[in-house]
């Protein structure tokens, strides 16, 4: 069993065992023919990954991980917030004619802004400082902006990321206001992780804790009976994650420069149901 799959395994069954439904509350979203999405639900769950010790990939049911790293890459590398540079259509549902999902995610990244040492984004901010203030406590990435709220399809969730160096160690902190478990907790977990590996190797780091905040960690109605199946299922070890060592620029990794080597989950033939 993967520490991943040990942990999906204590939050969903802490979920569905002590969790509180919505169901007499009003809710946003819905499902496709119309119906309200209610939720069962636990507040400030805090999981944590030690990359140093293994990936944290479900083996319970497949992490889609390739298709995650894309929309990683699409968020944080193109910082693009149109679908028409994404592979995959997890984002359809969200996007407007022309492709945008509004002033979201990777448009919020790529936003240029004035410091001491001259213009940059967030990004190239974090890649700044873990190079040359590794001792800093202000690391940090934050898509939430109040000011363009209203021009986002929908409000980041995995808003927030605080990088921290101790010793030669790069550590970091996932804040998530709000988490499907089953259709993206692994996936957002997943392309976290390779973030901190990403960062880590460019920054001549050693990858070390992502620890996981999720404010609101919910399982939708229609998701409890392919949870429950999935809690059933026979776990394996996780894989090895591979890094293409060559590469030094963190805007020249591709979807090539990862693989795992021994990533054998157990079937899963359901098909997930989104709430829009
Ligand atoms: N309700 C909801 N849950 C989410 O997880 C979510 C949203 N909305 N809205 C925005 C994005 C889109 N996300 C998604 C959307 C679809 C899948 C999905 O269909 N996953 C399938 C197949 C993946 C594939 O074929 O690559 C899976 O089996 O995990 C995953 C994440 C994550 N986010
Ligand atoms: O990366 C992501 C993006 C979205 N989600 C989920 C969490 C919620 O179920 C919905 C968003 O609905 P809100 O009402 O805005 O919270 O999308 C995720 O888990 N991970």
């Amino acid at each position: 069993m993967s520490r991943a799959d040990a942990l999906f395994l204590q939050n969903c069954r802490d979920i569905l065992d002590h969790g509180v439904w919505d169901t007499d509350q009003a809710v946003r979203p819905r499902w496709e023919d119309g119906t309200p999405a209610h939720t069962v639900k636990k507040f400030g769950i805090v999981n944590r990954y030690d990359l140093r010790e293994e990936f944290p990939i479900l083996t319970l049911r497949r992490t889609y991980w390739k298709t995650a790293v894309d929309e990683l890459l699409w968020i944080w590398q193109k910082k693009s917030n149109n679908i028409r540079d994404l592979r995959g259509h997890i984002w359809d549902e969200w996007a407007d004619a022309d492709g945008s999902i509004g002033k979201a995610y990777g448009y919020q990244l790529g936003i240029k802004h004035q410091y001491p040492e001259g213009e940059m984004d967030q990004v190239d901010r974090v890649l700044y400082d873990l190079k040359h203030n590794p001792a800093s406590r202000r690391i940090l990435t934050s898509l939430y902006n109040h000011q363009d709220l209203h021009e986002m399809n929908l409000y980041p969730c995995a808003w927030s990321m605080t990088f921290n160096v101790s010793g030669n160690v790069l550590n970091a902190i996932l804040n998530q206001r709000s988490q499907d478990m089953l259709a993206a907790n692994n996936w957002n977990v997943v392309q976290y992780a390779v973030l901190v590996h990403m960062l880590a190797q460019v920054s001549g780091l050693i990858p070390g804790e992502l620890v996981h905040v999720i404010a609101d960690a919910h399982i939708y109605d229609r998701h409890v009976p392919i949870i429950e199946k999935m809690l059933t299922q026979t776990p394996s070890p996780a894989p090895v994650f591979r890094m293409d060592p060559s590469v030094t620029d963190f805007y020249a990794f591709t979807r090539d420069s990862f693989s795992l080597e021994g990533y054998t989950p157990a079937p899963f033939e359901d098909k997930i149901p989104i709430a829009i």
